[in-house]
């Protein structure tokens, strides 16, 4: 039996994949039982790969396949594993904290999770090309969503040479994302990636970002040569050559894990009403200040939205792109079932406030100004 419940979290052989009380406590149940906790590494069909204190167990996902799509196993989710039988059997995936989700390309109106447990959501922007700040509140907007702590990194700093044109690029983009902490690295001379490095230990951090943001080489200078390693571990056994994309969670040498998800070009919205409104906080709190409550910041006497467009405090490009991001939103949200949306609500208010308190017991650097 695999006592998890004896002596802290931090003794245990899981804690560098993100083992803590918090799951050490909703894992009991199951520890009782004689299953093994594991963490999803990747995903394959029926199959995943977890890392357990008895190393590394490939098992079968069936008994834990619902028709749901959000609920398939994902990367980074945490299970309770059956290791006795050959194969092995995940029998129950434990509640996820946080979830980064993206709509599907397909015409039914599916979300696909990318994510499960990730504390961090790093978001990688290029510098390589002009800043696009949609691009960035966008990001920012599926990142809040998921409950994970946005963090924008600024990639390709070296191709930015001038302090001051560096300098206000940063703050164009804290501008675009408030309470998000905005870095800029270069994986060429290794500028931020200390800093990067100290801000995601001990949590769990998913990369996203654009195609060509730089993540993959972002991900190689951070985790270092244990990508390698990895790598070459799953070519020599034959598992490296999955066809079907998957994701890697990877430990990071500062602490930490690492969840390298591959390019998400032109992300979609899903049902990310509650992201959107935290992406766009400052006019959230604005908006409440307005003379009507249903106010729609057009034309109304009042309006506080308006009036610090006209002070200047707030860029009209921000309220252009918060109304782009909640029209789109709507569209999506009307092409789905209402009560899978409803259910999806639920979760995600669940995730908030578990994520709220999870942040609360990190350190400051993260936390809103
Ligand atoms: N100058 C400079 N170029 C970089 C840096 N990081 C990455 N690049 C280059 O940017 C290109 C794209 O980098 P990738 O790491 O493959 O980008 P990606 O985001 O992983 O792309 P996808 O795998 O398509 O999602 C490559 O040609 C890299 O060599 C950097 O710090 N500085
Ligand atoms: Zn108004």
């Amino acid at each position: 039996m695999f006592n998890t419940s004896s002596g802290s979290a931090s003794s245990h052989v899981l804690t560098a994949y993100g083992w803590d009380d918090g799951w050490a406590d909703t894992f009991a149940p199951y520890a009782a039982q004689d299953l093994m906790p594991g963490r999803v590494l990747r995903v394959d069909r029926g199959l995943c790969d977890l890392v357990t204190p008895l190393g590394t167990v490939r098992a079968d996902t069936e008994l834990v396949t619902p028709r749901d799509p959000m609920r398939i196993v994902c990367t980074g989710d945490w299970a309770a594993v059956d290791a006795e039988g050959d194969p092995a059997y995940v029998r129950t995936l434990l509640p996820r904290r946080t979830a980064l989700v993206r709509s599907t390309s397909s015409k039914r109106s599916d979300g696909q999770v990318l994510a499960a447990n990730a504390d961090y959501a790093v978001i990688a922007i290029s510098l390589a090309a002009e800043l696009d700040l949609g691009r960035v509140e966008r990001f920012t907007a599926l990142a809040w969503e998921s409950g994970a702590q946005p963090l924008l990194v600024l990639t390709k700093a070296d191709l930015v040479p001038d302090p001051d044109t560096l300098g206000h690029l940063v703050s164009d983009t804290e501008m675009a994302a408030p309470g998000v902490r905005v870095l800029p690295v270069s994986s060429a001379t290794g500028e931020g990636l200390e800093e990067l490095g100290a801000l995601l230990a001990p949590g769990t951090s998913v990369l996203l970002g654009q195609s060509g943001a730089g993540k993959s080489t972002l991900a190689n200078a951070l985790v270092g040569a244990a990508v390698q390693d990895v790598r070459a571990i799953r070519d020599s056994d034959g598992k490296g050559r999955h066809t079907t994309t998957t994701r890697d969670l990877l430990p990071l040498p500062s602490g930490g894990v690492l969840i390298d998800t591959p390019g998400l070009r032109g992300v979609g919205m899903w049902d990310a009403e509650g992201g959107v409104a935290q992406a766009f906080a400052e006019i959230e709190e604005l908006a409440a200040r307005c003379r009507f409550p249903d106010c729609a910041h057009q034309v109304e006497p009042g309006c506080a939205v308006l009036a610090a467009i006209d002070d200047g405090s707030l860029p009209e490009r921000r309220l252009e792109s918060y109304r782009k991001l909640l029209r789109e939103n709507e569209r999506l949200a009307a092409r789905t079932d209402a009560r899978l949306r409803a259910e999806m609500r639920r979760d995600w208010k669940q995730r908030q406030a578990l994520g709220r308190h999870m942040m609360e017991r990190k350190r400051g650097p993260m936390r809103k100004p």
